[in-house]
């Protein structure tokens, strides 16, 4: 994993593990002391949702399946690009005459938002129960304090609707516009333009392996304090391990960073909950 100075990362986990949960601290301006404490007035909600921080999430996914989700969404980007829509599936940048990357949406947002370039549904039914894994963990081991901030929740609210995984089950989480999806960056052009996803939690996955199947391309963060491209340096740069989600608030300014050699196929989910009064008028209108 590619970490900045100043910032720690312990050695790969095995594969096969329960999921485990790292945190990692988007801090721009001097390294951090060995002996550095994470600040303990604000609560990692908090320190999520303020933008502060990013949360790793490994052993979410075998080898087995990140080699079958490789592959295929290679494939499903090989045929977009066969049919020449370009317009709909790419992002342009100025300079560049091709496309920057590939957005394929899952089955079930695609349906939604009646694009025809959805990823084939036995892809995205394994990426749907990728993330439910992600979320599960982050139920098991992240709340309660994820629990009053995103998803604006009591800490004592133990029903079980009230979890992220459960609420992915029953169809509340509100994803961006054809989201979830799988982003595919082919070299020499391949990357994501710096932005800020806007919603209360984006969960960020690579499927290749950066030591293997593509060089350059991490994703890059910058802290809320020095947040200007050209600016201010990234505070940070991370290419974790396939199959090990990053997960972080909406007003993280980030970028996929250009890719030299190879393809990097990244998995891509950010939402909202709906809030309760808009709950209500789906109910009233429906
Ligand atoms: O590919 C990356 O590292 C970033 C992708 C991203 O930010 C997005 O899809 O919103
Ligand atoms: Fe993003």
């Amino acid at each position: 994993m590619a970490i900045l100075p100043g910032q720690r990362c312990d050695e790969e986990e095995e594969k096969k593990e329960d999921p485990m949960v790292q945190e990692i601290l988007i801090r721009g301006g001097a390294p951090l002391r060995p002996d550095h404490e994470l600040s303990t007035s604000l609560s990692l909600g908090e320190r999520i949702t303020k933008g502060k921080t990013i949360l790793l999430l490994s052993n979410l996914v075998t080898p087995d399946e990140l080699d079958y989700l490789v592959e295929s969404s290679i494939a499903a980007a090989d045929a977009q690009t066969d049919k020449q829509d370009g317009d709909m599936i790419c992002t342009l940048e100025e300079g560049y005459k091709g496309k920057v990357f590939i957005r394929m949406p899952l089955f079930a947002a695609a349906q939604r938002e009646n694009c025809t370039d959805g990823l084939p549904e036995s892809i995205s039914l394994k990426l749907e129960e990728i993330l439910w894994r992600a979320l599960d963990c982050m139920d098991r081991q992240v709340c309660p304090s994820l629990k009053a901030t995103v998803l604006n929740v009591s800490q004592d609210d133990n029903t079980t609707d009230a979890s992220m995984a459960g609420l992915f089950h029953n169809q509340q989480l509100q994803f961006s516009i054809r989201e979830p999806a799988i982003n595919v960056y082919r070299a020499p052009h391949g990357h994501f333009a710096m932005h800020k996803d806007g919603r209360d939690l984006t969960i960020l996955m690579s499927l290749s392996d950066p030591t293997q199947q593509f060089t350059g391309g991490g994703t890059a963060f910058w802290s809320q304090s020095f947040p200007h491209e050209g600016l201010d340096e990234p505070s940070l740069i991370l290419a974790p391990p396939p199959g090990t989600a990053m997960v972080f608030g909406g007003k993280v300014s980030h970028k996929g960073c250009h890719i030299r050699t190879g393809t990097r196929v990244m998995f891509v989910a950010s939402f909202n909950r709906p809030m309760a009064q808009e709950k209500e008028e789906e109910t009233k209108e429906g």
